[in-house]
């Protein structure tokens, strides 16, 4: 019998066996497949930092976890991604194998503060026939800073399909990453100093994704493997909330943005997908008013298949864009 351990908040732990919550023994850890295969070997030391640190919960009670961060983003409030990634790990540990995340929908309440770590809390609302409905709250100094709600479903068939055409772009072999952008500038020699500065200041930041800047080629980084759909949702999640509400910025060069936070987010995931290989992320605003934009992005599998919608409202609170005079 599978023994676990748990603990109380402030860390006292005692052992229970796995036989009240059978569920709660949900591995979202990468799946190694075949050991000798090539693609195994090639990546064995690269496994994804998202599923071995970040989306890696520890387990504190029963429906309990808590979480670490990995990276921060300048403006020193937790990513966004990185509380709705953990709160779907949180959420789908207490499900059953044969139910598959299909939406979620979530406020950010509060800045989460990267000091101290989140503590996620589940409430299993409803286990129904087909659906399952998970309520997790993050936790910080006490304190929600970001509810979600997330729903879970068996397989089923449908006579009805259909989806949307995937945007022609060229293939993400053809394109550089960002990193590769960046070096290139950097190799100009006539870049003034305080460019270089800043670009170099950029390469230091270790995002866990990698980004083809041309509508977004995105995947994790590193291998996470085939067949863990539950663990390729919650790097989705993770991932779909990079650099998203940037697009309600596009259509105003002349301003920047002095103060943006993500409000709310909703995804829904529709197909079978790796998150570790390249997906295409086509985001677009179709309403910005009110001091807020609305932006929406869908996932595409390389193959032409939708992948995951999301939307979402952010805060966006600019101001001109001051250049110097050239008198
Ligand atoms: C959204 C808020 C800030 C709302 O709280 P609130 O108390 O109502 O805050 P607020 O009044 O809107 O103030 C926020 C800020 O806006 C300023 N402000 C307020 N009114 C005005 C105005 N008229 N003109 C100019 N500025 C104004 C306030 O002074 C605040 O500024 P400050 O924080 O003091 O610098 C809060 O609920 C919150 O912080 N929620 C969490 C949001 C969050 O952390 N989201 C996830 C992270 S963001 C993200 O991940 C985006 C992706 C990053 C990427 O794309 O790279």
């Amino acid at each position: 019998m599978a023994e676990r351990k748990v603990g109380d908040i402030c860390g006292s732990s005692a052992s229970t066996t796995s036989d009240d919550h059978p569920e709660d023994t949900l591995d979202l850890k990468p799946e190694d497949g075949d050991p000798e295969s090539p693609e195994a070997q090639k990546d064995q030391d690269l496994k994804s930092v998202l599923v071995t640190s970040v989306l890696n919960l520890e387990e504190m009670d029963v429906d309990l976890y808590r979480g670490t961060h990995h990276w921060v983003p300048r403006s020193q409030r937790l990513f966004g991604g990185q509380i709705i990634g953990q709160a779907l790990v949180a959420a789908a540990k207490s499900v059953g194998d044969n139910l598959y995340a299909h939406s979620l929908h979530c406020y950010f309440v509060r800045a989460g503060d990267p000091k101290v770590p989140v503590l996620y809390q589940v409430d299993r609302i409803r286990d129904g026939r087909s659906f399952t409905v998970r309520s997790v709250r993050a936790i910080q100094h006490g304190q929600p800073i970001l509810i979600c709600q997330a729903s879970f479903q068996m397989l089923q068939p449908s006579p009805l399909q259909h989806q949307f055409t995937m945007p022609a772009v060229p293939p993400p072999e053809d394109l550089l990453t960002a990193e590769e952008l960046i070096r290139l500038y950097l190799s100009k020699p006539d870049l003034a100093e305080k460019y270089k500065l800043g670009l170099n200041k950029l390469l230091a930041i270790e995002v866990p994704i990698e980004i083809k800047p041309n509508l977004f080629w995105v995947r994790a980084r590193g291998y996470i493997g085939e067949g863990n759909m539950k663990l390729h949702c919650c790097v989705a999640a993770y991932v779909s909330d990079f650099a998203l509400l940037g697009t309600a910025l596009l259509p105003y060069p002349g301003y920047r943005a002095q103060f943006a936070a993500s409000l709310d987010h909703a995804m829904w995931f529709h197909s079978t997908f790796r998150s570790d290989e390249w997906m295409l992320y086509e985001c677009e605003s179709p309403w910005a008013g009110g001091s807020r934009g609305l932006v929406q992005g869908r996932l595409w599998r390389r193959d032409g298949v939708l992948a995951a919608s999301c939307s979402q409202e952010g805060v966006l609170r600019v101001k001109p864009v001051t250049r110097p005079s050239k008198l």
